[in-house]
């Protein structure tokens, strides 16, 4: 059977194979060993045989069986942390020896390029500056202000200066104090908002100062990595290794990524190479260790993106092995971080078996995950969604001007057309739409009536092969294909620059898929717009969906406020009650009787929250039903 390949995906493959990359699809090469360079490839075409105890990159991550401890013998642990100390000297990276290592900010010859143009472009971080922020429990390190505040080391705080972050988020003003002081965490913080330096940032710099050393463990081919990241799909993964391959440049600290669908080959050679960071999704990790070529035992810091999907029903029993069942270090002898933009109570309530003592974080009053993003629903017919769709795609293109979208936070498009009234954004590079549908095979029908009527489109989803997804990926991001339809697989996470307009052509089952999705747009202060296509066949979510609008300021169309006095809750999975990005703290809900080592130490409020915060009594989620909301044919397609 022929495969079909869409019109946008056809592009990409040609300019692949005319740029001699990666285009004979039998020869897939992964993203993160697409840019290795030639004389890497040749050592990678060796034979591996373990470590050479004479080659071995002295400060690298090798962590190969063998009596070695890198970072005692390179005089990196012991008392010279501290400003200017010993850690710091600890550069030149792990390319000495075996493997070179690639500069993921291409500045080789120029360094001060990057310094050019201090600020990262279009952050508006004033969008922040009132931002309230509620934490609980013992003895919370206080936030930051800056960067130049926290002892990150010298060559992280250089990479954070490439990286043209000038000041940190108010989700990293507040969590790295708390994990450089060894912590565990449960953080919410609004979509965009920079969880991920959040939590790699701490990770770099603890692996730099060696507090972690130990002894490697005598395990030929199993390479032990001091620090895992999971996310739950393969894209957010591969985006996560960029970002902590570039955070960690010469800091000697390495980074792999393990993700499903990719030729395990490949990455079993990268972990041979060392590793001190492993960044990947639960099912090839689990692979990985029942292979026994990955051992958790030297894990001191574990990371969890998108935490409470990773512990809802789709993923719990995988991540529940991984922690709990293999040779993982308990908490209290590692360090947990949990991180999402959305926190039910009930998934709270799961995750603390993986925490020890931990604060809880919540970033972002009632409803600013959204301030960004200008929300509309439309009543739409099932039938007429495709027409719809189209209506909205051609004013875009007409207000649109080449590419050149306009918007502002103050615009509110109530019309079908897409009225944009004020010029306060204009996103210079080519505009993107994001299109979220319920199924696989929706996607597929979507995509090809789009090419088909003359909108460029192409589609993600878990049927599609790697290589395709990330064909598509590349072409949506590129701009060649401007329009991705998309299920629930690129909902969480994905860090698209550009993204002017998310579309929820099928809205989803449940209100956090929706915040993660509209989340794909507005991010890192930029102002953005979500439309959604509403009916009757939605009307489980139109109470949250309705209150979720109220709190973050945008107009509530009066037939769906009318929707929502009619509907009732049913099931409580979508009962909010206030308090969003999970709310608050579940130890603070008197049904939670305490117990074992983590115990709750009250609650600390500051920029704003208070009276008006909506963090009232039964704040939170409702008690039951979460999970297993994804859609019929959307849940293979994570991992
Ligand atoms: N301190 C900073 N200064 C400027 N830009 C930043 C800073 N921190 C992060 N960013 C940028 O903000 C964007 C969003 O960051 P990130 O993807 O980590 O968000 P997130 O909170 O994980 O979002 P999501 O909930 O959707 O996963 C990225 O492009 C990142 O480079």
């Amino acid at each position: 059977m022929s495969m079909r390949t869409s019109w946008a995906d056809s592009v990409s493959a040609a300019e692949n194979a005319a740029a001699g990359g990666g285009g004979n699809r039998s020869t897939y090469v992964p993203p993160h060993l697409r840019n290795r360079s030639a004389s890497s490839d040749s050592l990678a075409a060796l034979p591996q045989g373990g470590p050479d105890p004479v080659n071995a990159a002295p400060t690298g991550g090798n962590r190969w069986a063998g009596p070695r401890n890198d970072y005692n013998r390179s005089g990196y642990i012991g008392g010279s942390g501290g400003r200017g100390g010993g850690w710091n000297n600890r550069n030149g990276g792990w390319d000495r020896g075996r493997d070179r290592e690639v500069n993921p900010f291409g500045d080789d010859d120029n360094t001060e390029q990057a310094s050019g143009e201090p600020e990262n472009t279009g952050i508006n971080f004033d969008a922040y500056e009132d931002i309230p922020v509620e934490t609980s429990g013992d003895n919370v390190p206080p936030p930051v202000n800056t960067f130049a505040d926290i002892d990150l080391g010298d060559a992280l705080n250089e990479n954070i200066r490439r990286c043209k972050y000038v000041r940190p988020t108010p989700v990293q003003r507040h969590t790295i104090p708390i994990s450089l002081a060894g912590r565990d965490l449960m953080a919410c913080a609004q979509t965009g908002s920079g969880k991920t330096a959040a939590f790699c940032f701490p990770i770099i710099s603890g692996i730099m100062r060696g507090q972690s050393a130990q002894r490697a463990p005598r395990m030929p081919r199993t390479a032990c990595p001091l620090a895992l990241i999971l996310s739950p799909t393969r894209e957010l993964s591969s985006q996560i290794h960029d970002e902590a391959k570039k955070f960690a440049y010469q800091t000697g600290v390495k980074v792999v990524v393990a993700y499903g669908g990719a030729p395990i080959s490949q990455q079993l050679r990268e972990l041979e190479r060392g590793v001190d960071i492993l960044v990947a999704t639960p099912g090839r990790l689990v692979d990985l260790l029942e292979r026994a070529r990955v051992s958790l035992q030297m894990i001191r810091y574990l990371a969890l993106d998108e935490a409470d999907r990773m512990l809802d029903m789709g993923f719990e029993p995988q991540i529940r092995k991984i922690v709990q069942q293999m040779d993982m270090p308990p908490p209290g002898l590692r360090q947990t971080m949990l991180f999402s933009a959305t926190f039910p109570k009930e998934i709270q309530r799961l995750a603390s078996d993986f925490l020890s003592n931990y604060i809880f974080l919540a970033v972002g009053r009632v409803g600013s995950s959204t301030d960004l993003i200008v929300q509309r629903v439309e009543y739409v017919h099932e039938t007429d969604k495709r027409s719809h769709l189209m209506d909205l795609l051609h004013a875009q293109k007409a207000n649109g001007s080449h590419g050149k979208v306009k918007l502002g936070a103050s615009d509110l498009c109530v019309n079908v057309n897409m009225a944009f009234l004020s010029p306060s954004l204009v996103v210079n590079k080519q505009a993107l739409t994001l299109v979220f549908v319920e199924t696989k095979k929706g996607a597929d029908s979507l995509e090809y009536w789009l090419c088909s009527n003359g909108f460029p489109a192409t589609t993600i989803h878990g049927d599609r092969t790697q290589q395709e997804r990330e064909y598509a990926l590349r072409s949506f991001k590129s701009g060649n294909t401007p329009i991705l339809v998309a299920t629930d697989v690129a909902a969480r996470g994905l860090d698209i620059p550009h993204v002017a307009h998310v579309v929820n052509f099928d809205l989803p089952n449940d209100i956090d898929d929706y915040v993660h999705r509209i989340g794909r747009t507005g991010r890192a202060g930029k102002s953005g717009l979500a439309t959604a296509f509403f009916n009757e066949n939605n009307s489980s979510l139109v109470r949250s969906l309705s209150e979720l609008m109220q709190e973050a300021n945008q107009e509530v169309p009066a037939w769906l406020s009318r929707f929502a006095a009619k509907a009732s809750y049913g099931g409580g999975k979508n009962r909010r009650g206030g308090g969003r990005f999970g709310g608050r703290d579940f130890r603070r809900d008197s049904s939670f009787s305490r117990g074992g080592a983590d115990h709750y130490g009250g609650g600390n409020m500051s920029g704003g929250y208070g009276a008006t915060s909506g963090y009232g009594a039964g704040g939170g989620y409702g008690a039951s039903g979460y999970g297993g909301s994804y859609g019929p044919g959307v849940t293979s397609a994570w991992d």
